[in-house]
């Protein structure tokens, strides 16, 4: 659902997703993935620094007991168009051979960063492992990918706030809005 921007300054051009949608969302979600690991013992993995809003909010949203972990890595620097180079800045301090791992994610853009993530934690023999993502761009896939969980499919545009930014900014803001083309020279 679309919803104009209103008193959101001059660097934001509208509000994709409110903070009420992405609430009811991550509620609609914890749902399912509590459904799926039942009695299990489950790790979330928040990729930084994106996720982290999601990984906060969805962690609550679970009544499932989780343990948490952080994976950093950056394939975005300060532009709008991933680099394809996944780097990682910080690896996780579990080890999860035989753990049921789910991998939470802001955004699946070209897909490429999950791709290499997935393989790189495949590698190290988890259990099981799967993937929750607040948003997913279709039409910008570079990469075809299975995601069990996702909460909005959205249009092929640079968007920020709820932890995704623009050149670090706007991370914190509740929603998720499209940013006006003057703030990235569009
Ligand atoms: O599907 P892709 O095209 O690979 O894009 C998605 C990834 O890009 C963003 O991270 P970024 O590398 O910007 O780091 P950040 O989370 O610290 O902003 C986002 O948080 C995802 O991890
Ligand atoms: O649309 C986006 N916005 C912010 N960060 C991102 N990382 C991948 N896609 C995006
Ligand atoms: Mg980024």
């Amino acid at each position: 659902m679309r919803v104009d921007a209103k008193d959101m300054g001059a660097d934001l051009k509208e509000v994709l997703i409110t903070k009420e949608e992405i609430d009811a969302k991550l509620v609609e979600l914890a749902a399912k993935i509590d459904a799926e690991y039942a009695g299990k013992d489950l790790l979330i993995v928040g990729v930084l620094k994106g996720a982290v809003m999601v990984m906060a909010d969805l962690a609550r949203a679970l009544s499932t007991p989780v343990t948490m972990d952080w994976m950093a890595v950056s394939s975005y620097g300060a532009g709008t168009q991933s680099s394809g180079v996944v780097r990682i800045l910080k690896d996780l301090d579990t080890d999860i051979k035989g753990r049921h791992v789910l991998i939470v994610e802001d955004i699946i853009d070209s897909g490429l960063t999950l791709s290499w993530l997935l393989s790189n934690l495949g590698s190290r023999e988890p259990e099981s492992l799967k993937v929750c993502t607040l948003l997913r761009k279709p039409d910008a896939a570079k990469v075809a990918i299975d995601v069990e969980w996702v909460g909005f499919d959205i249009p092929n545009e640079f968007v920020v706030g709820y932890g995704l930014d623009y050149a670090e900014k706007y991370r914190n803001l509740p929603f998720v809005g499209t940013l006006a083309p003057h703030v990235y020279g569009g």
